[in-house]
């Protein structure tokens, strides 16, 4: 008979509290990382529900997780399989990797390419692209100021560097006449060069009607986490955003990329500010399910330490499960 095991470890890691999550600083990241072992083979998965946009605290998840972890232990005794479909979505994903790993079933190789995020200062971002290889596209959050500056900003950008391709995020904060303001400072022949807006008004309807007046294309990201999301291709729709920590297990990101590509729509694998060690497997994830998409991963520098597993050229010192960063849970 093989012998399974798994143990949790939770981490805590200070964060650079200028990353604005809404309406909330977030100063420290706090998770688990999870590995299961069967003989031989082990996987792991990083569990880490993001205060803001996760339902589930990080309590709960701990709590599901060693529940689920004995139940998993029990029904393969009885070779049977147990159904991740009713947790938690981070738990969902963070055991779905874990198992995925240990199954030898997630490439080795990681999508490392990165969309640069910009949060305020644009000269930051100019020094950022100028080192960029290959496809030159940036991610900016707009919403957080006036909207015609956002517009400014983005003009900007698209004039002074000529093959960039933007993708902005506004987070639903935009009134259509906001929304309508901003667009008014983008000139149209630079338009075409917005890969997509994610999320430009409070709701679908406003976006979408902001889409076809101005003729911006439009991505979904927290619309893609309400219950009754189906994906389809609307006018002007761009892509879809998946956040698997807020989404849930791997097979179900699976089927909306899958859904996502026959609509011929993008599908973009995004970071929920998770750990280098979590990034470093959604970069593995998006080099096995979209290969052609740079994915929005570019969140590690807002942490102070990468975890475990090393993200390619960050200078982040790697703390390891033995350090001052984790505690073993106990079962
Ligand atoms: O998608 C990316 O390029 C990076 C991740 C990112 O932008 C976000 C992650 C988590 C919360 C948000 O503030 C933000 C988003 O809304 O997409
Ligand atoms: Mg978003």
């Amino acid at each position: 008979m093989t012998e399974r095991s798994y143990k949790i470890y939770r981490y805590q890691i200070p964060m650079d509290s200028q990353v604005v999550l809404r309406n909330r600083f977030l100063k420290q990241r706090d998770g688990l990382l999870v590995k299961i072992q069967c003989g031989e083979k082990q996987g792991w998965g990083e569990i880490a529900p993001l205060p803001e946009f996760s339902q589930e605290t990080i309590e709960q998840a701990q709590q599901q997780t060693i529940e689920w972890l004995k139940a998993w232990d029990q029904a393969r005794s009885r070779n049977e399989k147990l159904s991740l479909e009713e947790c938690y979505p981070s738990v969902a994903f963070g055991l779905s990797c874990a198992l995925t790993e240990m199954q030898g079933q997630l490439t080795e190789q990681g999508n490392f390419k990165t969309a640069p995020l910009c949060y305020g200062d644009p000269d930051e971002l100019y020094d950022e692209l100028d080192q960029l290889p290959g496809e030159k596209i940036a991610k900016i959050k707009v919403g957080l100021y006036e909207a015609n500056r956002d517009g400014l900003i983005a003009d900007m950008f698209l004039e002074a560097v000529p093959d960039l391709k933007l993708r902005l995020d506004a987070n639903r904060s935009w009134t259509p006449a906001k929304a309508a303001m901003f667009a008014k400072y983008v000139k149209p022949e630079h338009r075409s060069r917005i890969q997509f807006i994610e999320e430009p008004c409070k709701t679908p309807a406003d976006s979408l009607q902001f889409a076809a007046d101005t003729g911006i294309a439009i991505a979904w990201d927290e619309t893609v986490r309400e219950a009754d999301f189906q994906v389809t291709a609307q006018p002007h729709l761009a892509a879809i955003v998946i956040k698997p920590t807020l989404v849930g297990s791997l097979e179900k990101c699976v089927r909306l990329i899958e859904q996502a590509h026959q609509q011929g729509l993008i599908a973009v694998i995004s970071s929920s500010i998770e750990s280098s060690f979590g990034l470093t497997q959604l970069a593995r994830i998006a080099q096995q399910y979209t290969p052609n998409t740079t994915p929005g991963l570019d969140t590690l520098d807002l942490m102070k330490v990468q975890l475990v597993r090393a993200w390619p050229n960050s200078t982040l010192p790697l703390a390891e499960l033995d350090s001052e960063y984790f505690s073993e849970v106990a079962i």
